[in-house]
């Protein structure tokens, strides 16, 4: 499986501001791109953390014809994918109506009752891990169903994770030009954090868009 991550930031890093309301960063012509990627990708993936913050479609325009070109014939919209250890995702939430296939990554221990509903709403479960989803187990769960490039949207707890797990080849952020600050707000990565070993980057490609610019790299190794 090959693994995008893909997000937009401020200028110090931040993915939203401390509130972790939905704050668009990108502008016209860089959602035009997550578009683009989000057409190429087998899958769209976010963490509950998201899903609770901004209620995202992760769906695409399927009837614009450049969409179309995009998914080279694939049909409809890419399947979309929530890291949510104990099945919190909301039953009304707008990932789980009926634009495209939805995948919920759930923990052993997450509760049964949530996990029926959840299946009932027509989530695709998958079960792996014990206290938070292991990632490298359920994208291989992912694969067997067909999901060979996975796009990860965010938010900076599922992005450090995917990272802390090897599981990224590679990254591309949009750093929109406003400086957000807050030590409670989301960044880029999250989670623990590095401490000795840090991910190394290749940077490929910047390419000015909007107020900003697009990064891109390779993660290497
Ligand atoms: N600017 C952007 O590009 C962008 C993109 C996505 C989200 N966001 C913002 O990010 C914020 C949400 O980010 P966040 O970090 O709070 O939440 P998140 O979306 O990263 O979700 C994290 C949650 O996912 C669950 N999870 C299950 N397995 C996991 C695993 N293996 N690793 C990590 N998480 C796992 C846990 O419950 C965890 O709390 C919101 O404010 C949202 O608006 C911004
Ligand atoms: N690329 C990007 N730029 C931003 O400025 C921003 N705030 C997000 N945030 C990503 C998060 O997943 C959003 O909630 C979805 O991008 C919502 O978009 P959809 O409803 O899926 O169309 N992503």
């Amino acid at each position: 499986m090959h693994v995008v991550v893909n997000a937009a930031m401020s200028v110090d890093g931040k993915l939203a501001s401390r509130r972790r309301e939905q704050l668009a960063i990108s502008g016209p012509e860089d959602f035009d791109r997550v578009d683009r990627v989000r057409a190429a990708a087998d899958g769209v993936m976010v963490g509950v953390g998201t899903v609770l913050a901004d209620d995202p479609h992760l769906t695409l325009d399927v009837t614009d014809r450049r969409v179309q070109r995009q998914r080279h014939g694939r049909p409809g919209n890419p399947a979309r994918v929530v890291a949510d250890s104990t099945a919190r995702t909301p039953l009304d939430a707008r990932i789980l109506d009926d634009e495209a296939t939805t995948y919920v990554l759930v923990v052993e221990s997450a509760p049964e009752e949530r996990r029926t509903a959840l299946a009932d709403a027509g989530a695709e479960m998958v079960v792996a891990g014990d206290d938070r989803v292991d990632l490298a187990a359920a994208f291989d769960q992912l694969a067997d169903e067909g999901i060979e490039r996975l796009m990860i949207e965010g938010g900076g707890e599922l992005i450090f994770s995917a990272f802390d797990a090897g599981l990224v080849d590679e990254l591309s952020v949009f750093v929109g030009s406003k400086i957000i600050g807050g030590h409670d707000a989301p960044t880029l990565a999250d989670g623990e954090g590095f401490v000795e070993e840090y991910p190394a980057l290749t940077l490929d490609d910047t390419e000015r868009l909007d107020d900003g610019v697009v990064l891109r790299y390779t993660v290497d190794g």
